[in-house]
């Protein structure tokens, strides 16, 4: 594998601590004790064969499990030291801090700018002008308003694949978020939406704490700080990315970023 072509975190402090996490679908173990911790203003990539669990705990982070019938579970995940499980957190602030972008864009079918003003308006903004700054500096954010600032009364949907991934960021973006969760975020893009994606990142981490879904270890070689390597459910290793793949401590880590399994 490539070395890790990321800078390292400029700060080392936890923001999010998972502790003992064990989520059940029905009798479906699918989350067994994981406790890890992610750094703030760093990029953390969840890396395994499919079905051991990486989305499942990237939607706990935001509580989207919550939506899903029959789950339960047990533990504790701590943001900035607050229990986002606990009775008084509630469920919309604590998504509107922790926004996500899903595999397939998901771009609303209205205007460009109605896209990312969307978050705002709901959140109670209705000034113009406020809205306008918002909407231009997301898109800013976004890598996009180069490329869109002359028709933002166009739909969305006139966008290729990888602008409307990155309107859906942007869109993430312009409620002000402290964290991003990425699902597999590029896997429906061609390479160069990828690669632009990916700059994205490495841009984003300055400012924000993103958590990614990836099934492509050499984009958790390229732009993560720290990999965390998943398998049936439990963490096997979590460590710098750098050291992750130059020198797993674990042999199952071996093997599947070997790609002896996977
Ligand atoms: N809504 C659900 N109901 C029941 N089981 C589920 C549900 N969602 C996921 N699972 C199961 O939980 C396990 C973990 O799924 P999850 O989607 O988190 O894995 P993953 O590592 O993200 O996989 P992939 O890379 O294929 O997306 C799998 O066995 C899956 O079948």
């Amino acid at each position: 594998m490539p070395a890790s072509a990321a800078t390292p975190a400029r700060t080392a402090r936890t923001l999010i601590e998972i502790d003992r996490l064990n989520l059940y679908y029905g009798d479906f173990h699918a989350l067994k004790n994981v406790s890890l911790d992610i750094p703030e203003r760093a990029v953390t990539a969840f890396i395994g064969p499919s079905g051991c669990g990486k989305s499942t705990l990237l939607r706990s982070l935001n509580r989207m499990n919550d939506l899903i019938p029959g789950t339960r579970i047990e533990g504790r995940i701590a943001i900035a030291g607050t229990d986002i499980y606990s009775p008084e957190v509630d469920v919309e602030t604590l998504r509107k801090k922790v926004g996500m972008v899903f595999q397939q864009p998901n771009p609303f079918p209205k205007s460009i700018y109605d896209n990312v003003a969307y978050g705002p308006r709901l959140h109670g903004i209705r000034k113009k002008s406020r809205l306008d700054e918002i909407v231009e500096s997301s898109l800013k954010a976004a890598a996009l308003w180069d490329e869109v600032k002359d028709h933002l009364k166009r739909s969305a949907l006139s966008l290729s694949g990888g602008q409307q991934q990155r309107l859906c960021i942007a869109r993430a973006l312009a409620v002000e978020p402290d964290i991003l969760l990425m699902d597999e975020a590029t896997s429906a893009l061609d390479p160069i939406s990828t690669l632009k994606i990916e700059e994205l990142v490495q841009q984003l981490k300055d400012r924000y704490t993103i958590v990614m879904v990836t099934h492509n270890m050499h984009q958790a070689a390229r732009v993560s700080n720290q990999t965390v390597f998943f398998l049936n459910g439990e963490v096997v290793e979590s460590a710098d990315t750098e050291q992750l793949f130059a020198g797993p401590s674990d042999s199952r880590t071996e093997d599947y970023i070997s790609g002896r399994f996977g």
